[in-house]
């Protein structure tokens, strides 16, 4: 067990009362699997993928990652099993403009410390298992929008997560190239046996996952694309 969301709610300030963007939400996903979630725009897709992420605090309910509960976290503790045990795919590639591919990737590991000479082989094997080998050395000009956000997907990878959690990561790309997005995705939560989810709009993506969870309203059911 990997990711475990428990009678999850969150509700935010509106006006004079409070906004429920997830109703108790329960999610669990093994270890080596990948969830999709989809659902129409405000359902609460990104609530959730924040929640997972232990970057908002939900009101009730456990946030479990990796078998530590976030909720008797403080914030820097949190902040430390975001580092170790959590990737985070932005929907937008937000790469540094002067850094190489490959130098996007080793940054992670001096955020956390761990600078060493295998943090350079780790970099150019997560950029080989994303199929940018050859393009290690280019900055992020030089490199398409699908290329940009396969260094983003290997940089989430770096620390070596129990959960990767994906937003959108197909919405700026066309249908082949985000099918592609999504069977990578796949391929990397069975060989380094992550507990994925991924945000999408998209239901032919959806139906490629293990799972497809349906937000609306703030409450996920289980269900087809
Ligand atoms: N920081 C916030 N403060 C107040 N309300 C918020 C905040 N963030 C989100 N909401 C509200 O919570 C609800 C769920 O929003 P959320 O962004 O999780 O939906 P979503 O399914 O990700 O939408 P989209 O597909 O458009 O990104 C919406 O009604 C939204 O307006």
């Amino acid at each position: 067990m990997t990711l475990l969301i428990d009678e999850v709610t969150l509700t935010y300030p509106d006006g004079d009362g409070r906004l429920t963007a997830l109703d108790a939400v329960g999610l669990h996903v093994p270890a080596g699997s990948l969830t999709a979630v989809v659902g129409p725009s405000g359902s609460g897709k990104s609530s959730l993928l924040a929640v997972a992420g232990t970057l908002v605090r939900p009101d009730r309910g456990r946030v479990v990652v990796d078998g530590v509960d976030a909720g008797g976290l403080d914030r820097t503790a949190r902040a430390a099993l975001r580092r170790e045990r959590i990737g985070i795919v932005f929907q937008q590639p937000n790469l540094l403009p002067s850094l190489t591919a490959a130098e996007q990737l080793e940054v992670m590991a001096h955020l956390t410390g761990r600078m060493s000479p295998s943090v350079r082989r780790r970099a150019q094997d997560l950029l080989d298992a994303v199929g940018l080998a050859a393009l290690a050395r280019r900055r992020p000009r030089e490199l398409s929008g699908g290329q940009r956000q396969r260094v983003n997907i290997a940089r989430a990878l770096m620390n070596d997560p129990a959960v990767l959690l994906v937003d959108e990561p197909t919405s700026a790309l066309d249908r082949e190239r985000g099918a592609e997005v999504i069977d990578l995705l796949l391929a990397l939560t069975r060989e380094r046996s992550v507990a994925t989810v991924v945000v999408t709009h998209d239901a032919g993506h959806a139906g490629r996952a293990d799972r497809v969870g349906r937000m609306r309203d703030g409450r996920l059911t289980a269900g087809t694309a």
